[in-house]
């Protein structure tokens, strides 16, 4: 008999506080409490004043890199090159076939500029452009991410962006070639190994080697994430795409170690990370837990696996698949998995995830990797007002106005009484010069 290490909270709908264990269970926002803010705030700060200087001085002190100029935290094109030629075929097919699924995916995403004509000859449209340079943050404390580097840059790129600068921290120096190879595959124009909140910062107001861009996207951590809501105003951001989540539906009719092992997919990723399973099938939240603690003994990760599903974990019995969808639309999962027979049936009940997968063969984990769609998801509760990454994360649009004479003329009369309510008289009388006599 395996030792029972894994303890995740166990909740029942009918549960009279049920509502107030589920709140007490997503409160990652907890987590980013004053000290965290401080912290990031102190780092912006710095990076602000110093620049370069303080880069180097955060990555030596956070990553453990002593680097005593920014050219040996540059990454060139030759070895970003240099790193696909070397990694092995099998895996350069793999970084091939999901970076093409990720590109189609992402075309069909592409917003078009539009135009029309009213009948007095006035023409309204909007015009859709690429920004012309984004940051990109990819994270590395933890676990390195290849994958990541396909998500955020292919987009950028099919949007037409003109310059990709790659953010990206490399603990105890150590440079991940997969990393670099996925960079080239995907175009990025310039990559620095630099990671965290002095990353964001770096990004948001430029120092002396890395440019200001215009927009930030990409996941990270609590500090990564923090800075960019800190940062938020002065650059454009995609999301607080945070901790991953995982919440899995099932009718209890899936091989339970499908379901124990696509919970630790996600569960692996961080301490902070969160998996939950939600049945009406008592008996089958049992029988998961049990597997969870057989397997998660086979997995190099346990310690974070641990960590995460007893802090956040749960296994959450409802008594009808209605009642499974009213927890999914409170918590607005990043990942949402209906492991069930006919997902199809449920998705009208669905208001909010991030992306949603269906069907037993769907594990969470071929969206992180190879399914198309971006795993660049908006988390903890976010997906109720935020959509994956994509192209149009990339794209602006401006509005497009051209009036003919008589459009003028006509409009005129409108904008010079709505301009007079407002007492606005110089709106009244550039809209009145207008008005033909
Ligand atoms: N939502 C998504 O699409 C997605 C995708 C991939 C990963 N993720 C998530 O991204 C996160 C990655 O986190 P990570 O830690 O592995 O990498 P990370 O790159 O986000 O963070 C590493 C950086 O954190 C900074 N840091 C660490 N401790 C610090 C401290 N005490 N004070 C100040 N700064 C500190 C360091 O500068 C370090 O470079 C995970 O939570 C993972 O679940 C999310
Ligand atoms: N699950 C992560 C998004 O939350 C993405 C990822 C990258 N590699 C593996 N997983
Ligand atoms: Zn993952």
């Amino acid at each position: 008999m395996t030792k029972k290490i894994l303890k995740p909270a166990r909740l029942d709908y009918h549960d009279h506080s049920f509502r107030q264990q589920l709140e007490h269970l997503l409160t990652w926002e907890n987590v980013s409490d004053d000290k965290v803010h401080s912290t990031v705030k102190d780092i912006i700060t710095t990076v602000r004043k110093r620049g370069d200087g303080a880069l180097l001085d955060y990555s030596r002190r956070f990553d453990r890199v002593s680097a005593s100029s920014m050219k040996e935290l540059t990454v060139s094109q030759q070895q970003l090159q240099d790193a696909l030629d070397a990694i092995p075929d099998e895996q350069r097919k793999a970084l091939e076939i999901a970076a093409a699924r990720i590109r189609s995916y992402h075309k069909r995403q592409v917003l078009e500029s539009w135009t029309c004509k009213e009948r007095s000859g006035t023409k309204l449209g909007q015009k859709v452009q690429p920004m012309d340079r984004v940051g990109l943050y990819v994270p590395g404390g933890q676990a390195t991410y290849p994958s990541s580097v396909l998500m955020n840059a292919i987009p950028a790129h099919v949007a037409g962006v003109e310059e990709i600068i790659m953010m990206v921290p490399t603990p105890d120096g150590v440079i991940n070639d997969m990393v670099l190879a996925a960079a080239a595959l995907a175009g990025v124009h310039k990559v620095f190994t630099v990671g965290g909140a002095q990353a964001i910062a770096a990004l948001a107001y430029g120092t002396e080697t890395v440019p200001r861009v215009d927009k930030i996207v990409g996941p990270g951590n609590i500090y990564v994430a923090t800075a960019k809501r800190e940062v938020f105003g002065q650059v454009g951001i995609d999301m607080i795409a945070g901790p991953s989540e995982i919440l899995v539906v099932c009718d209890g009719l899936t091989d339970p170690d499908w379901i124990a092992m696509d919970l630790f997919s996600q569960a692996e990723h961080d301490e902070d990370a969160q998996a939950i399973l939600v049945s009406d099938d008592l008996e089958f939240l049992h029988e998961v837990d049990d597997c969870m603690n057989h397997l998660v003994h086979e997995l190099e990760r346990r310690e974070i696996i641990k960590a995460s599903i007893n802090k956040r974990g749960a296994l959450i019995h409802v008594p009808n698949m209605k009642a499974a969808c009213d927890v999914v639309n409170h918590i607005a999962p990043e990942h949402l998995e209906l492991s069930v027979a006919n997902p199809e049936a449920l998705l009208p009940d669905i208001r909010h995830a991030g992306a949603i997968f269906m069907g037993r063969h769907t594990a969470e984990a071929l969206g992180d990797y190879c399914a198309g769609p971006n795993h660049v998801l908006p988390t903890s509760g976010t997906a109720r007002f935020s959509s994956p990454l994509g192209v149009y994360d990339f794209q602006k649009r401006s509005s497009l106005i051209h009036f003919s004479d008589k459009g003028a003329s006509e409009m005129g009369k409108v904008a010079s009484v709505l301009a007079r309510g407002e007492s606005l008289t110089a709106h009244a009388r550039s809209a009145e010069f207008r008005i033909k006599k």
